[in-house]
């Protein structure tokens, strides 16, 4: 790196509530021809790195926080994971022309826009590009009154309604006009599977400080204190192969019974007899599992699925997720 350069390094937020299509987006961004090299930093809520495993093939350096929350107590790991990577770039180890920041669904923007802002280093080195927010067009009322879409929504600047295929044009119209009251000053793009031109969220350089500011006039001095406190999530992972019949009745119970309060549920499956990995995405009563790569000999296979949601009964999804073993 010229040590002279005139120019920072981009930043990209990508943000969005649980299942709004983030790392569809992530996953189109990083297919697209560039002559740009882009580091992306993947931040997971629960301990598992499901979304890494799920960006499909690609050359760009991929790095997860997976420690908790990149807006609570991960702050510090997001300005030393940056600081690394400056150093390796100085070093002439790795080469990237920007980042992309994915933040989990629960996350809150103002903290991880604060880092960028008030660290003397990171806003040497760095600038704010845009903040991008994913929404899911189907689900978004559901969880309108959530803290943490409210702020998604009011810090973007570009607003992704994806999910366009999900809703009529009426209520598509209506959410629109609903969710730009909250925030007037962003882009507004219109989606089915984040199909956009990246051009369009990337290098636009649309970040609005004193948009922001008017948001959270303590932003250049606030202590963030955040607590997802109605939300819990839980993991469970194992080696040993699951039944497939019994998957599928546990995952149509889940799904009917249970969809309201499952926000977000994922995973790689390791199934009795079958040589691919299969992996599921749900979103509420939305779900679906496909046949994924075979598992590599160096691998080992395991089930790794994570749950996300309201009140969900730890010991009740346990239980479902054990008897469904082999
Ligand atoms: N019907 C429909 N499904 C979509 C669309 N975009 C994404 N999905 C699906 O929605 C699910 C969630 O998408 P992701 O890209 O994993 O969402 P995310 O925001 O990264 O989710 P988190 O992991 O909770 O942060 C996946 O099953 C996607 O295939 C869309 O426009 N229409």
């Amino acid at each position: 790196m010229n040590l002279l350069r005139q120019h920072k390094i981009p930043v990209t937020i990508l943000t969005g509530f649980l299942g709004a299509g983030k790392t569809t987006l992530l996953n189109r961004i990083l297919h697209e021809d560039s002559q740009q090299k882009t580091a992306v930093i993947v931040n997971e809520y629960g301990d598992l790195s499901i979304d890494s495993q799920l960006i499909t093939d690609t050359k760009e350096e991929i790095i997860e926080i997976n420690s908790g929350c990149i807006c609570c107590n991960v702050r510090g790991d997001l300005i030393s994971i940056l600081s690394s990577m400056l150093r390796q770039q100085l070093n002439g180890e790795v080469q990237f022309d920007r980042v992309i920041i994915e933040t989990t669904g629960l996350a809150n923007p103002a903290p991880v826009v604060q880092t960028f802002l008030m660290d003397e280093a990171m806003s040497r080195w760095f600038e704010l590009d845009s903040v991008c927010t994913v929404l899911d067009s189907k689900h978004l009322p559901q969880h309108i009154d959530s803290e943490e879409l409210q702020e998604q929504i009011a810090f973007a600047d570009v607003l992704i309604f994806n999910k366009t295929d999900l809703i009529n044009e009426g209520e598509l119209k209506d959410l629109q006009t609903r969710i730009t009251q909250m925030n007037p000053n962003a882009k507004v793009l219109h989606s089915i599977n984040c199909e956009i031109h990246t051009s369009d969220i990337i290098g636009i350089q649309s970040f609005d400080l004193g948009h922001k500011l008017q948001i959270h006039p303590n932003l250049l001095t606030d202590e963030h204190h955040h607590h997802h406190d109605t939300v819990n999530s839980f993991v469970f992972t194992d080696n040993r192969p699951l039944n497939l019949d019994r998957v599928n009745r546990w995952f149509s119970y889940l799904v009917q019974v249970k969809g309201e309060s499952l926000y977000r549920y994922k995973g790689i499956l390791h199934i009795d007899g079958m040589e691919e990995r299969v992996v599921f995405q749900g979103v509420h009563m939305l779900f679906s599992g496909t046949n994924d790569r075979p598992w590599l000999p160096e691998e080992t296979k395991q089930s790794e699925i994570v749950f996300i949601g309201k009140g969900l009964d730890k010991y009740e999804l346990e239980k479902g997720f054990y008897d469904c073993l082999q």
